[in-house]
């Protein structure tokens, strides 16, 4: 067990699915995978374990925001040696560009958080996906028949990670807009920067739950087990070799 995971040694697969909301997981796990059985039910962030076509996979949950994700990614990279983690969030869109479900790769994220500026020491780092993982997302998702099919839209660009939901300073996100941030949401800075640093592999695919320009949105129930597509091109990217 980790401090915050209470999953055995070799009980985590390499490759690992992160939502945010555990519930999230549990679905993907039952919808999913073949045998999936929980490894963790500590502080409710489920964990499972099972195989997609033939291959070992996990989903763990990342709980909301940056310090909760940096908790479950460290601890799966450093004491339960994972290689790649994939996070299938949801985001709010910030340009007409976008429509509700629409998906997002995220090549790289920007963010207001203070973690980065505290490893950094104020200078500026560019969270940025992994390119194989991305490449084969974009690849499944724009398959003719493949799992982006499901969906209005999918689009390759900046994400904002963003550390209040509820922001206090909605114009800055505005700004993030006028220079070409697709959407917003809360984890994929910190991601990239601890793959980053412990030489792994990490990519973020949100789908749109929220439009901030239309005033769209989805239910909590929608963004717990309707976001599918995402999930297979995430598997898909997963497991096609680079
Ligand atoms: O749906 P998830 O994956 O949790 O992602 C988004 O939803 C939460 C906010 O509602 C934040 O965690 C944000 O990043
Ligand atoms: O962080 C998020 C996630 C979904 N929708 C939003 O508006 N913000």
């Amino acid at each position: 067990m980790s401090t915050h995971i209470g999953a055995q040694p070799g009980e985590i697969a390499p490759v690992v699915l992160m939502p945010g909301d555990p519930l999230r997981a549990k679905w993907i796990a039952e919808t999913f995978l073949e045998d999936a059985k929980c490894y963790s039910e500590v502080r409710g962030m489920f964990g499972y374990t099972g195989t997609w076509r033939g291959h070992r996979v996990s989903v763990q949950g990342s709980g909301m925001g940056q310090p909760s994700l940096a908790i479950y990614a460290n601890e799966l990279f450093r004491e339960y040696d994972v290689q790649t983690i994939i996070r299938v969030g949801s985001c709010g869109a910030l340009t007409e560009k976008l429509a509700i479900r629409d998906i997002v790769i995220a090549s790289g994220a920007c963010t207001d958080s203070s973690m980065n500026r505290i490893r950094f020491e104020g200078l500026d780092y560019a969270p940025v996906a992994d390119f194989g993982l991305l490449r084969g997302a974009y690849d499944a998702a724009t398959r003719p028949s493949g799992p982006g099919d499901e969906v209005p839209g999918v689009h390759v660009g900046l994400i904002f990670s963003n550390d209040s939901f509820y922001s206090p300073r909605p114009e800055l996100i505005t700004r993030m807009a006028e220079h070409g941030v697709l959407a917003v949401e809360m984890e994929a800075s910190a991601l990239y920067t601890l793959a980053a640093k412990f030489d792994r592999k990490a990519l973020a695919i949100c789908t749109v739950s929220d439009h901030i320009v239309t005033g769209e949105e989805t239910t909590a129930q929608e963004r717990e087990r309707t976001f599918g597509a995402m999930v297979e091109i995430a598997l898909e990217a997963a497991f096609t070799e680079q």
